[in-house]
């Protein structure tokens, strides 16, 4: 039997296990993919939010880089919390020549920052010209190009922008609920640097269960490109495998907060093992 494509996590830890390292790897497993990771933090998280965050230290950050470029045939990277611009640019310099899929993680569900300023200008400056593809949301988008106050339409305009840094660019469209109201379809824009821009629809699943989105289609996306799929259709499968583990999870009851999205629909929610 042939041995599996071999994806590495960058990313922080999640206590809750719903996002970060717990989200990236069970989507690796769910998809046929073996996952590594690189821890750069860790998070005291839960449903309601993230009450500590823990870097850790730059040279434990390198001694796993070193571990596990030094040994596995890695075929993606994906990267989540980084943490410290520190940590961007010493992720730019050990996975530059890997498909790169950056998640810009500056803000948690929750609306806790993960990110700050510095952090930002290193995501544009060092790690986006190395990247294959980023996969911000419209906020994060915002928050990368300093643009307070735009909202979902120019959400292309964003991603083209963002193109522009030298990777491709997915701007993912999450619904944001207001009460009352009817959504029926989600958006993400793709765009790449030759100014080619495309645009993914499916439909909106209504469910507060949501802790993780970004991180297991942001996972999703590196172990379709590590198993070969070209951008655009792995672009529209991690969609497809993001919407179907929300509605896997959408009547769940976890947490007082927004709870887990499920990482895997192997055994449905009635079943044991
Ligand atoms: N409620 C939802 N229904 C269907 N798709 C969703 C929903 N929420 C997010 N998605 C999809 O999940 C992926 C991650 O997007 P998003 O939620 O915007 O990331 P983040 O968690 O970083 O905000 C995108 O493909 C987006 O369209
Ligand atoms: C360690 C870690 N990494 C990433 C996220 C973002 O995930 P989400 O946008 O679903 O809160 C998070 N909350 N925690």
């Amino acid at each position: 039997m042939s041995s599996p494509p071999v994806v590495l996590s960058i990313a922080g830890t999640d206590s809750g296990g719903a996002a970060g390292t717990a989200a990236d790897l069970t989507t690796f497993a769910a998809l046929g993919v073996h996952g590594a990771c690189v821890i750069t933090a860790v998070t005291a998280q839960h449903t309601l939010g993230v009450d500590a965050v823990h870097a850790v230290p730059i040279g434990v950050v390198e001694a796993q880089l070193e571990a596990v470029l030094g040994d596995l045939p890695v075929a993606a990277v994906k990267t989540g919390m980084l943490g410290s611009a520190e940590v961007v640019r010493q992720v730019a310099r050990r996975c530059a020549g890997i498909p790169l899929v950056v998640d810009p993680v500056l803000v948690a569900t929750s609306g806790a920052v993960l990110g700050g300023r510095e952090v930002r200008e290193a995501y544009l400056r060092d790690l986006i010209p190395a990247a294959t593809v980023i996969t911000p949301n419209v906020d994060e988008a915002a928050a990368l190009l300093d643009r307070p106050g735009v909202d979902s339409r120019q959400a292309p305009d964003l991603a083209k922008e963002l193109a522009g840094h030298g990777c491709a660019a997915l701007v993912t469209g999450g619904p944001q609920w207001r009460p009352g109201e009817v959504i029926e379809s989600c958006t993400d824009w793709l765009a790449t640097p030759d100014g080619e821009v495309q645009c993914f629809d499916h439909p909106a699943v209504r469910t507060s269960n949501d802790h993780g989105t970004g991180c297991t289609f942001s996972a999703a996306l590196a172990a379709l490109l590590a198993h070969g799929h070209s951008l655009t259709d792995a672009a529209e499968s991690a969609a497809h495998h993001t919407t179907t583990q929300l509605i896997a999870g959408s009547a769940w009851r976890l947490g007082r907060g927004r709870g887990p999205i499920a990482h895997t629909t192997n055994r449905g929610n009635d079943e044991r093992p």
